[in-house]
């Protein structure tokens, strides 16, 4: 408990002078777990959102990672799409293929995108189902908890206002426990129909990265991670309830997005 009695929560706060040297530490924390996962499972499942964060991976295109990393065992996924076509310009998709996916060998059977010809609602339900197929077969690991799938690793970005993925403050998708895939049709950032993975799926994942950068980050960041008051409304900041079951939380931020942190707030590992 902090000192101010909110629950604090575990996490590992890495703050860095610049997003260049940010991403030049991300880049390494990725391969590692990529590593790691590949000794330990044979393949490494992992799950991005959209925004700065895909441009903050561009390292890992780059040497040594676009030889070292075992790019063949990967599994991509996204933690949320806006639902418009694969190729327009607001698809997390396209984004993520233009920067990432077209300079590393991944293979195009193992990128898991949504169906982009069908509505928002069905296409949540396509993707949830498609991914109960690789939990079935153990490609995507289960939580030992509650049969949530187990992501190697979930990349999240943070808006000015703490949501991430498309889990936005007090909306009501933050509620759901039973669904791993959701949409949404209200999204206060446009475009507003999006699908989500939920918070259950969030906090089954091994190890869950949050990267944010900018001033316009930082009461955010300070909230989500800072003890509060009892009567502190998390769903006021979705951020603060990504706190995974039994993976790791490491938050990656850049000093004008950490300008506001607690000096108590320090990497509690
Ligand atoms: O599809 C989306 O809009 C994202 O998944 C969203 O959650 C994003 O990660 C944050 O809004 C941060 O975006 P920036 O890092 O670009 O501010």
């Amino acid at each position: 408990m902090s000192a101010c009695g909110g629950p604090k929560i575990k996490s590992e706060l890495r703050v860095f002078e610049s997003a260049d040297e940010l991403a030049t530490d991300l880049a390494e924390y990725i391969s590692q777990l990529s590593e790691n996962s590949v000794k330990e499972r044979g393949c490494f499942t992992i799950a991005l959102s959209g925004g700065s964060l895909i441009s903050l991976m561009g390292k890992l295109c780059e040497a040594p990672y676009d030889k070292t990393v075992d790019w063949t065992k990967w599994f991509v996924f996204w933690a949320d799409e806006r639902a418009v076509a694969k190729n327009h310009i607001d698809s997390n998709y396209k984004l993520t293929k233009d920067l990432f996916l077209s300079k590393v060998p991944i293979l195009n059977s193992h990128v898991f995108s949504i169906n982009d010809n069908v509505t928002v609602g069905d296409a949540a339900a396509e993707y949830e189902f498609a991914i109960r197929q690789l939990v079935k077969i153990r490609t995507v690991g289960v939580s030992e908890s509650n049969d949530c799938p187990k992501f190697d690793l979930i990349l999240l970005g943070m808006g000015p206002d703490g949501h991430v993925a498309s889990l936005f403050p007090h909306h009501p998708a933050l509620e759901l426990k039973e669904e791993w895939v959701t949409y949404i049709t209200d999204s206060p950032k446009p475009p507003p129909e999006r699908i989500t993975f939920t918070l259950p799926v969030i906090n089954s994942a091994s190890n869950v990265a949050m990267v944010a950068v900018g001033e316009e980050k930082a009461t955010a960041v300070h909230l989500a991670t800072a003890g509060t008051g009892e009567n502190f409304d998390a769903s006021s900041l979705p951020a603060r309830m990504v706190q995974p079951t039994d993976g790791k939380l490491v938050w990656f931020l850049d000093s004008t997005a950490a300008s506001v942190l607690d000096v108590s707030n320090g990497s509690s590992g």
